[in-house]
């Protein structure tokens, strides 16, 4: 059964594409098969997974207003994730879409050939709540909504709930919100804490707020810089724990599952279907996965820090070097 998730905050600089990212890879590292969306044009997700968004001879942007087949743009990241990419064409989009026959569909009818290759489609949406945001509501079940741990970050987020309840009675009466995730939580600070209490006492009773936190740290910008998710460029800082705890909670509250009750997906449902599980228990595989991306890009400090090319054709790497250090922010 494919779990189509929306990572959504009209608000900018929540983490959204963060939360994409190193969820996927985490959800990656348990043996899952993930495709990742960008579906904002400023294209931080193609550019944080690795790939140059001025570079795509086929994007997003393809798919939804031309009809191109996924195949023609579909691209395959070094840390075991494929990534439907985006550039600034897909700022065209939003006005385009608005002549368009079923337009809050379009994204529903382009991720629809891809259902039966993958457990999660994880959709990266961009900071408002117009129509491609819209769409991304219209097609996925569930709605997970990163929190800045930083004044005024709760206002936003009615206003996309109120959203939401729009798209169920509208075009999608599956959608609901998985989880309110707090982010950017800096440990040393006073003003954190109590934003952090604030965004639990404010939506903690009417929605779910996850119990994990997400703490600020650098090591996600230089992972972004680098073009991996914090799971595989820096694996022991306390980011990569927490981003795999959260991939955790969502397998567990994944519409389907005992806990959650059995919730209806969202799109078309076609069988299982991710493959078997690589043998072995979390560990193992999470060695195995560690193993499979390392082999692929070689000792992570040595990336050159704007990958200009395909990590298909990366040769990114080198000799020596090894990983960075995690743990010491
Ligand atoms: N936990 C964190 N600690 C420190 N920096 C972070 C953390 N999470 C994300 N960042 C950084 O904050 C910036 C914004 O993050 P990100 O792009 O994920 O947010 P976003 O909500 O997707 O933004 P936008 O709304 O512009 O699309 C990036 O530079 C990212 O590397």
């Amino acid at each position: 059964m494919v779990r189509v998730l929306t990572v959504a905050n009209q608000k900018g600089g929540v983490a959204k594409t963060t939360t994409v990212l190193n969820v996927a890879a985490a959800l990656a590292e348990m043996g899952e098969r993930v495709l990742m969306v960008d579906l904002d044009p400023q294209g931080s997700l193609t550019l944080a997974s690795g790939f140059a968004p001025d570079d795509l001879e086929a994007s997003v942007y393809d798919g939804l207003m031309k009809d191109a087949a996924a195949e023609r743009f579909l691209l395959s990241t070094r840390f075991g994730v494929d990534l439907l990419p985006s550039n600034m064409d897909l700022s065209l989009a939003e006005m385009e879409l608005m002549n368009m026959v079923a337009r809050e569909r379009r994204i529903g009818a382009m991720l629809a050939p891809l259902l039966d290759r993958y457990g999660w489609i994880l959709i990266d949406s961009q900071p408002s709540l117009g129509l491609l945001t819209v769409n991304a509501l219209a097609s996925c079940d569930q709605v997970l909504i990163p929190v800045a741990c930083e004044f005024l970050s709760l206002r936003g987020v009615e206003v996309l709930i109120r959203t939401m309840g729009k798209v169920r009675v509208r075009l999608n009466s599956r959608l609901r919100v998985v989880g309110i995730l707090p982010t950017l939580y800096d440990t040393r600070t006073r003003h954190a804490r109590e934003s952090l209490e604030a965004v639990q006492q404010h939506f903690g009773r009417e929605y779910p707020v996850l119990p994990q936190v997400v703490p600020r740290s650098i090591r996600f910008s230089e992972a972004a810089q680098a073009g991996l998710p914090i799971l595989a460029f820096s694996p022991g800082s306390p980011g990569t724990e927490v981003y795999r705890e959260v991939a955790l909670e969502l397998k567990r509250r994944a519409p389907g599952t005992p806990e959650e009750g059995a919730a209806p997906g969202a799109l078309r449902r076609l069988g299982p279907a991710t493959g078997p599980p690589p043998p072995g228990g979390r560990e193992d595989r999470a060695r195995a996965w560690r193993e499979r991306v390392w082999g692929t890009v070689g000792p992570m400090r040595n990336l050159p820090l704007r990958p200009s090319r395909a990590p298909g054709s990366s040769t990114a790497g080198g000799e020596g070097g090894g990983l960075p250090e995690g743990g010491s922010e």
